[in-house]
């Protein structure tokens, strides 16, 4: 079938020569039967060429920008008509070492299905002449170095379902793919020359929902929170809201919340952008990062107190100014009059939270993370511009059972109920007990005798001894430490002797 496409475009080209030809000529000829076949031609050729083809160049207009139609389509064969191609080539992919990236081969041709109808997809080599036959050409230029191209051979009486259904649909899968076979980038800003630019590195944070320690019933209302987000285009629009949410994790400082945001993007699968406001001049610089920013993204600004008392400390006055001049906190102010030209203002920053700018750009998540949030400026934090507000807190028993598992991969000790009646006592952070919860691999006499008597015992036998072993000196450091704690607290509770 292959071949007599070819023979049938081949014919086309023949039928389509002999049209130009005609038309060359038409001083020797009667302008009556010049009309007549003029107007035959077409019908001829469709007639014995009712094949029509799609080129799809690997460069767009421009030459050297790429055409992502041509990369949408590579994804997509690659996804479906491998399996009938014989002619491929591998490479390694960037996405991780062994990642190998097979694809169809220059003039390899490929048949997909689409509702009945029959496509042919063939990859033509760089130098490859233009056919004739009925071209839509996405081609650019007549030049004879033409870029690669695929050319989508199909019967001519499906022409509207290739070009309102399939090439559409070859777009969507690849949009799919692309977004679950991406890799992940986490973005920070930087001046240079006095202007705001983003650099990026490949972002895939350890962290996930499973080994966040906190309440159990709190992390999965957030995830669902998160994937009914993710699934909300329609209701956003129907209701006429920017589609992005805002959540303000708040806590002391090692409970987990830029963990947290780890997890979120581990969820979602976006990127995320780091925003460092201490680098940034003005609100005309703020504005060309955040529309800087792609869609499918998370934007943290972490600390956001450290702004906020700034702010508070201006509008209380010097006095209080002058308390806090010689901390290392950014300077976000309230536009006083005049005074917003060449800073960055909180309302700057809040109208691409929930103001006029918010609705450029869609699928984002703003995280503001703080540890004290009693010192937030109302105006920041007011439900509908901060969705949701997270309390990440300190480490209680069902929290550190999570730890254990995730650490020690353990669900029950016998120290675990002196555990968690210490943790009730003392507020201690995840990030403390997880510390703790670390096997230091620091030499122990009594296992590696135990080991040394194992000797020959299977292999994974002595391995979980060894395991049971980490965790109990884990576990008993952990104690002492939560003893300790506990004593120096009672200690600073109880009043000095001599004041008695
Ligand atoms: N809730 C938690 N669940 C699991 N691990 C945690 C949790 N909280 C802290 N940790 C551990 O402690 C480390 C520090 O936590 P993290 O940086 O997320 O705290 P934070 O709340 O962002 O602190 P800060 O306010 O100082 O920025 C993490 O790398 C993680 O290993
Ligand atoms: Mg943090």
């Amino acid at each position: 079938m292959a071949l007599s496409v070819e023979k049938w475009v081949g014919f086309g080209s023949a039928m389509a020569g002999f049209g130009l030809l005609w038309s060359r000529m038409p001083e020797h000829v009667h302008d009556e039967a010049r009309h007549i076949i003029s107007s035959l031609v077409p019908m001829l050729m469709s007639y014995f060429n009712p094949y029509e083809q799609i080129s799809i160049s690997e460069y767009g207009e421009e030459r050297f920008r790429r055409n992502k139609m041509f990369d949408a389509v590579s994804t997509y064969l690659r996804s479906t008509c491998l399996d009938v191609a014989s002619n491929l080539t591998a490479e390694l992919g960037d996405k991780s070492k062994d990642h190998l990236l097979i694809n169809l081969d220059e003039n390899q041709e490929v048949v997909d299905n689409f509702q009945g109808a029959r496509m042919w997809w063939r990859l033509y080599p760089k130098s490859a002449k233009k056919w004739g036959a009925t071209v839509i050409s996405l081609l650019p230029g007549d030049s004879d170095e033409q870029p690669r191209c695929y050319r989508l051979v199909f019967h001519q009486r499906h022409r509207k379902l290739v070009l309102d259904s399939y090439l559409p649909s070859v777009v969507r899968q690849w949009r799919k793919l692309i977004d679950t076979n991406r890799q992940r980038q986490l973005f920070t800003n930087y001046s240079r020359e006095g202007k705001s630019h983003w650099i990026n590195v490949p972002y895939n944070p350890p962290a996930t929902f499973d080994m966040l320690a906190m309440d159990h019933h709190k992390k999965v209302e957030i995830m669902e929170d998160l994937n009914t987000f993710r699934e909300a285009k329609e209701y956003h629009s129907k209701v006429g809201k920017a589609w992005k949410r805002g959540y303000l994790l708040h806590g002391p400082p090692g409970t987990g919340k830029s963990t947290m945001i780890g997890a979120m993007a581990n969820l979602l699968r976006y990127d995320v952008y780091d925003l460092d406001l201490t680098s940034i001049k003005d609100n005309a610089e703020l504005r060309k990062l955040f529309l800087d920013t792609t869609d499918k993204s998370i934007i943290v600004i972490e600390d956001i107190d450290a702004i906020e008392v700034e702010l508070t400390t201006k509008r209380k006055g010097k006095e209080a100014a002058q308390e806090n001049s010689n901390s290392h906190r950014v300077k976000i102010e309230l536009p006083d009059k005049n005074e917003d030209h060449g800073k960055v203002t909180l309302s700057g920053l809040l109208s691409f939270v929930d103001g006029l700018w918010s609705a450029c750009g869609s699928e984002r998540i703003f995280v503001f993370t703080t540890n004290h949030v009693d010192r937030l400026d109302p105006a920041l934090i007011r439900r509908g511009r901060m969705d949701r507000h997270i309390e990440m807190s300190y480490c209680r028993f069902e929290a550190f059972k999570m730890l254990a598992k995730s650490y020690l991969d353990i669900t029950e000790h016998s120290l675990f109920g002196e555990i968690g009646q210490l943790l009730d006592e003392i507020n201690t952070t995840p990030a403390d007990v997880a510390d703790s919860l670390m096997p230091r691999g620091k030499r122990n006499g009594e296992m590696d005798r135990l080991l040394d008597e194992m000797n020959g015992a299977p292999a994974d036998l002595m391995l979980r001894v060894k395991r049971r072993r980490e965790a109990d000196d884990c576990l008993a450091g952990l104690v002492e430490t939560l003893k300790t704690k506990k004593a120096a607290k009672m200690k600073t509770a109880s009043p000095p002797m001599d004041s008695m």
